[in-house]
């Protein structure tokens, strides 16, 4: 995980495009980041013109400013915009995108690569297996990125996550949803650093 433990939230930060109806900004991840000093926020920019909000989630504490390659032109310039306000950036894909989207100049220029395992929008959705030969695709090409994988993940889909070499692991309804929420983080954490083990030295 990127800096380990509750230090770490993931923030699905939405502007009614995906989800009509629903947004979520700026606004929430300054209290967020107020309210939790130090926290590391990863925000997952569900949003449709991503250069338009980088100043803002700066400005509100963001840590890692995650957008969707299908919703920009110019990835690279937006990851040098990102990294210009102090954060970390990262490329996500839908699952209907192939990993070969990221190409080798834009994911040598990202921190971090999210492997959408849902389609973006819902929590609660069924893990869609057919995008976890992406992960492995993109952890051979790039052997010392963060990649993370969100949606429908939880203890029955995390060993296909962790064998395919991702390393972040985006869990909201197999966790939030357990009898025992710590239980289920343990597991995740125990089956993705095992994985980790297992893989060549980047
Ligand atoms: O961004 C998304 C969905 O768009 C995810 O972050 C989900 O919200 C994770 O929830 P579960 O699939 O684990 O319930």
């Amino acid at each position: 995980m990127i800096e380990g433990g509750a230090e770490w939230l993931h923030m699905d930060v939405m502007d009614g495009h995906f989800v009509p109806n629903i947004s979520m900004g700026a606004p929430v991840l300054s209290c967020v980041s107020r309210g939790v000093p130090g926290i590391f926020m990863d925000c997952h920019m569900m949003v449709a013109q991503p250069e338009k909000w980088v100043n803002d989630i700066a400005d509100a504490g963001g840590s890692l400013y995650c957008f969707h390659i299908e919703a920009t032109s110019d990835a690279v310039s937006l990851i040098r915009a990102i990294r210009d306000r102090n954060m970390k950036a990262g490329v996500a894909i839908s699952p209907d995108t192939p990993s070969t989207a990221i190409t080798d100049e834009i994911g040598a220029a990202a921190d971090m690569l999210l492997v959408m395992t849902v389609y973006p929008g819902r929590g609660g959705q069924k893990f869609l297996e057919r995008c976890v030969p992406k992960v492995a695709e993109l952890r051979s090409r790039f052997p010392d990125k963060d990649i993370e994988v969100d949606g429908g993940v939880g203890p029955k889909t995390i060993d296909a996550c962790a064998n395919a070499g991702s390393n972040v692991i985006v869990a909201g309804t197999a966790i939030f949803g357990a009898p025992s929420p710590e239980d289920v983080i343990a597991q995740l954490k125990a089956t993705i650093t095992t994985a980790q083990a297992r893989l060549p030295a980047a």
